[in-house]
């Protein structure tokens, strides 16, 4: 049977999907989300002319020729400025911030001047006229456009924002993907499983990866390989308003493999089940409504892998963000067999190797790979650092050739 490529099964699966509806955050609560709408300054900063250093607000033209005496005639503080104007041989005591006061037009920093006394200065130091001063709108004025639509709300973006005057911002809304482990023969982490059960384990690296680009993620729990049991999760997780339904295990072909009938009794329409990928072959993914499902293999490492490759692209495209995989290029540490008709993804190791220490341009990656690349074994996941792709038909591969690799960590 003709399995469908990787690169159709993600365009089908990322097809349609768009940014979802914006809402209203307090900006206390918006770090990390994504703008909904462009961010319109709603005042100037810096709104007045001001100082950028402590010292004396005084007139070019007075200090010109140092060493020269000056009268201290008041302070201008930031949020507390001086009203008077400073006329000639006069002197403002003025701290960083504080608005400069009518007539000034340098600032003398004031380890370039000498207290004489509560009345008097002596300047030490000329300087160019204008020095130290913060003009009006140096950061920007009232009507800029500070931050455009799609911009993740980093350190820099949040407070300008605040800056702006925003106390509150239109984001998207956080995708909610519900997560659904199956099988008999599951148990929840901390429990004592029995001769035959195992412990659950997908159901949290998936929800890693979902978290990673912005998703809620609603835990699920595990149900019985029984299909009104499955039946009866889906509807949990379409009554909690899940964007995507992601469930684990049952999607292949044995007797216990309920997922792919139970969806499409429920009025899933099924867009794609079964893709050229290793692991992660009876990947199955369908659609109801604004609703996607996505049915995983229940083989931990196979869900981790369609989790990286589809489950992160769609929840960023929901959650407005544009995700790249990491994908360089890099030298084979071993020999790789030729492949078959399924692109595969090993895992392996990446070393950074630097020929020349003065040259980091130089480095070159080597990608070795596990001896044992069973879709069962999370440890060689865990330890992994990068997945080498491989085409479908890949030819054998000798150590130090070249090859692809998808950064993991
Ligand atoms: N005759 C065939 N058999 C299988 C095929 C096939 O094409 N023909 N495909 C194989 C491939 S590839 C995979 S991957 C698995 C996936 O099958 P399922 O999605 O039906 O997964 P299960 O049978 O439910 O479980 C497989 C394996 O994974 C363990 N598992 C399941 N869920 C979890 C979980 N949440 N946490 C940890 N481990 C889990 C489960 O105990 C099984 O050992 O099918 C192959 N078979
Ligand atoms: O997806 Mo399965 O893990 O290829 O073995």
């Amino acid at each position: 049977m003709a399995l469908l490529p990787v690169e159709e099964a993600l365009s089908r699966l990322l097809d349609g999907a768009g940014a979802l509806s914006p809402e209203r955050v307090p900006i206390s609560d918006a770090s990390g989300r994504v703008l909904a709408e462009p961010v319109k300054a709603l005042r100037t900063q810096p709104p007045f002319d001001c100082s950028a250093m402590d010292g004396y607000a005084v007139r070019a033209m007075d200090v010109a020729d140092v060493p020269v005496k000056l009268t201290l005639i008041g302070t201008a503080a930031a949020g507390r400025g001086f009203n008077g104007t400073v006329g000639e041989r006069e002197a403002v005591r003025i701290l960083t911030g504080a608005p400069l006061p009518a007539s000034a037009d340098t600032i003398i920093i004031q380890e370039n001047a000498r207290r004489i006394d509560d009345r008097a200065i002596e300047v030490l130091e000329t300087v160019a006229k204008g020095r130290h001063i913060r003009r009006r709108a140096l950061d920007f004025a009232e009507g800029d456009i500070l931050l455009e639509a799609g911009r993740e709300l980093d350190a820099g973006a949040l407070s300008l924002a605040a800056s702006g005057n925003h106390a509150e911002l239109d984001v998207v809304s956080r995708p909610l993907v519900a997560i659904i482990a199956t099988g008999d023969e599951l148990l929840p982490p901390g429990s004592e499983p029995g001769p035959d059960q195992i412990i659950a384990s997908n159901s949290y690296g998936v929800a890693a990866v979902a978290a990673s680009v912005g998703a809620r993620v609603l835990y699920l729990g595990i149900v019985r390989d029984d299909a009104a049991a499955i039946r009866e999760k889906l509807a949990v997780a379409a009554e909690a308003g899940a964007d995507v339904i992601v469930t684990l295990g049952g999607a292949s072909i044995g007797d216990h493999d309920l997922v792919h009938q139970v969806l499409t009794g429920d009025g899933v329409q099924i867009d794609f089940w079964k893709i050229a990928m290793r692991p992660g072959k009876p990947l199955m993914f369908g659609r109801k409504g604004a609703t996607r499902f996505m049915g995983m293999p229940g083989n931990p490492v196979a869900s981790l892998i369609c989790a990286h490759i589809f489950l992160k692209p769609l929840v960023a495209r929901l959650g407005g963000r544009t995700v790249e995989h990491d994908i360089r290029r890099a030298v084979l540490g071993a020999p790789l067999q030729a492949n078959d008709l399924r692109q595969d993804y090993v895992r392996a190791r990446l070393d950074y190797v630097q020929a020349d220490l003065t040259r980091e341009e130089d480095t070159t990656l080597i990608a070795t790979p596990f001896e044992v690349q069973d879709s069962s074994m999370l440890r060689t996941l865990a330890e992994s650092r990068c997945l080498i792709i491989r085409e479908p038909f890949a030819s054998a591969a000798e150590t130090g050739a070249l090859c692809t690799v998808l950064i993991l960590r």
